[in-house]
């Protein structure tokens, strides 16, 4: 199992990204380890989604090598051999939202407080290509094109309607479920399991791996623009001023 704890909303920061991909990297070489529960040790919050710090008022290295993080993350997540559960045991926009997706099965507490999806286009940004794509894959285009587009974020019991995690359950059996569908997707022989995985998941990873330098450079562009960091500079006094 693993949990994230960076207080005060587990932010997907530059450190944290770095931990994160390479504790995935050990525990995919771990021949002892065939599946992996991702859940949050801080109540009510599963990731705040990207660090947005991280994307305001930095040099473009900073940038080039913050998303480079992002995608290393996604890329060792949605490509990983290993079974993935996410147990989403609270709020989970954005970049956290993108996590969850990539697992290969979602629970999450049934609290219409905690809420999931792609809010991206409400903080004046774009969901890159990728997040999209691995959004599509769960729920499918028609109602990836509204979500996204309206950048909703949705309470539990409407994700699970639109398929966006496969069940709900009281938070405190989160764990005692993720163990047991853990135990049920293990059961499988794991050579058939993966090659159906990555057959799945091949195309949207490939067409990462072989366009990632352009995608940075892209963001690079695209998060330089002083429309963009106004519009995140906006979002941050915004996220203040609600606790005020
Ligand atoms: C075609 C174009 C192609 C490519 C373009 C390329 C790239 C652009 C796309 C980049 C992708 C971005 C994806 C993302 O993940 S962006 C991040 C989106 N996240 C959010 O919108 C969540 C914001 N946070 C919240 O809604 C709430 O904080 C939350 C519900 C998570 C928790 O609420 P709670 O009331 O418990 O806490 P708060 O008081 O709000 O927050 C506590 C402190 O944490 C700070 N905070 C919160 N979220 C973030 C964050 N994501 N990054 C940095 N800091 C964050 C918040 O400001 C509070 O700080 P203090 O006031 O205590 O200093």
């Amino acid at each position: 199992m693993m949990k994230f704890k960076s207080p005060p909303v587990n932010s997907l920061s530059l450190d944290f990204l770095t931990e994160f991909s390479i504790s995935l990297e050990k525990l995919e070489n771990d021949r002892a380890c065939r599946g992996v529960i991702i859940t949050s040790a801080i109540p009510k919050i599963f990731s705040s989604g990207l660090d947005i710090t991280e994307m305001c008022g930095k040099s473009v290295e900073h940038y080039a090598e913050f998303w480079r993080a992002v995608q290393e993350m996604w890329l060792r997540l949605y490509g990983s051999n290993m079974v993935t559960v996410a147990a989403v045991n609270g709020a989970s926009p954005a970049g956290g939202c993108l996590i969850a997706l990539s697992c290969d099965y979602r629970i999450m507490a049934e609290n219409p407080k905690f809420s999931i999806g792609l809010n991206e286009a409400q903080l004046g940004i774009v969901a890159p290509f990728w997040f999209k794509d691995t959004f599509v894959n769960v729920v499918g285009q028609r109602i990836a094109e509204r979500a996204l587009q309206l950048g909703s974020l949705y309470p539990a019991p409407e994700a699970l309607k639109l398929g966006l995690v496969d069940e709900l359950v009281p938070e405190e059996k989160l764990l005692e479920k993720a163990s047991a569908v853990m135990a049920q997707w293990l059961a499988l022989p794991d050579h058939a399991r993966q090659i159906t995985k990555s057959m799945m998941r091949k195309a949207v990873l490939d067409r990462l791996v072989a366009h990632r330098e352009e995608d940075i450079k892209y963001f690079i562009n695209f998060i330089s623009k002083e429309s963009i960091q106004k519009s995140l500079r906006m979002y941050m006094e915004m996220l203040k001023k609600k606790k005020s």
